[in-house]
């Protein structure tokens, strides 16, 4: 099973401890030992936003700022390569075809960003759809897609299910700008629309809830399904559970 794995900067790296970018290695470990092929995408979080005001405030223009956010989210997937060690490629893929190759390899592929004008969500989008992966799984600060920001509307309600173009309509109003937040970006959404891959949202902070969501297809989260799909559990049993407790192959 090919997964490719997006772990926000604010849950793998909110403040720089090693232990917590450990417990995210840990996590892609248990994934590949049962068999999962996987591309990683690292994102900023708050240490990007960081250096993303201080240079606009310093007149830096939006390409600008988000050349200064690539920088980030490459430093943090830098962090996690470290403590893969061996598991992974040596440096974060610039691009999907570099990544695809270490994937084909064996080698757990770490990247960052790769072009300006987008967040790491469309990079991890794009990758699945490159890798013509078996299913996309955010780990955000957030657990899930909800009708409006959880953390701006006490109302906000969580989607278990939904599919990419109700993901779009959710998500169109969210401004693009450097830095900014969201569960998934537009284009991502767009990528998910087009590609039908199979996407989950869910609260990473845990990393654990990665590996049960993969392996178990069990978590909290907001499952986003292709178009014309109804029934989470009809989707499962159409597609065969992931190799659970996997021999590999
Ligand atoms: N409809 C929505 N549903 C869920 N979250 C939303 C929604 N609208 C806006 N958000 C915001 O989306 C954000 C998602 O997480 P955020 O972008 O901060 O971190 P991340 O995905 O972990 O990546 P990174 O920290 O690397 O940017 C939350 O801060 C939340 O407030
Ligand atoms: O392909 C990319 C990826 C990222 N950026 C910029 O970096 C920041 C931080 O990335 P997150 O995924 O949001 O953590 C993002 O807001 C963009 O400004 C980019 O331009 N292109």
């Amino acid at each position: 099973m090919r997964v490719v794995v997006s772990i926000g900067g604010s849950v793998l790296a909110p403040d720089l401890a090693h232990e917590r970018v450990e417990e995210h290695a840990a996590a892609i470990e248990r994934l590949t030992d049962a068999g999962c092929e996987i591309g990683a995408v690292v994102g900023g979080g708050g240490v990007a936003r960081e250096y993303i005001t201080t240079a606009r405030e310093l007149g830096a223009n939006e390409i600008e700022l988000d050349d200064i956010g690539i920088d980030v989210t490459r430093l943090n997937a830098r962090l996690l390569i470290a403590a893969l060690g061996g598991e992974a490629a040596p440096s974060p893929a610039e691009n999907y075809e570099k990544a695809g190759e270490a994937m084909r390899r064996g080698d757990v592929s770490v990247m960052g960003g790769v072009v300006a004008g987008q967040t790491t969500d469309a990079v991890s989008a794009a990758l699945a759809e490159y890798t013509d992966a078996d299913l996309l799984l955010y780990a955000t600060s957030v657990p899930g897609v909800f009708s409006a920001d959880p953390n701006e509307d006490a109302g906000a309600e969580r989607f278990d299910q939904m599919n990419a173009g109700e993901l779009v309509d959710i998500i169109a109003d969210i401004e693009m700008n450097a830095g900014s937040s969201a569960p998934v970006d537009l284009l991502a959404a767009k990528l998910i629309e087009r590609s039908g891959v199979r996407t989950i949202v869910l609260d990473g902070t845990d990393p654990s809830r990665i590996v049960d969501a993969v392996l178990y297809g069990e978590h909290d989260g907001t499952d986003i399904i292709p178009e014309g799909t109804t029934d989470q559990m009809t989707y499962w049993v159409d597609n065969e559970a992931p190799d659970a407790l996997g021999d590999g192959e």
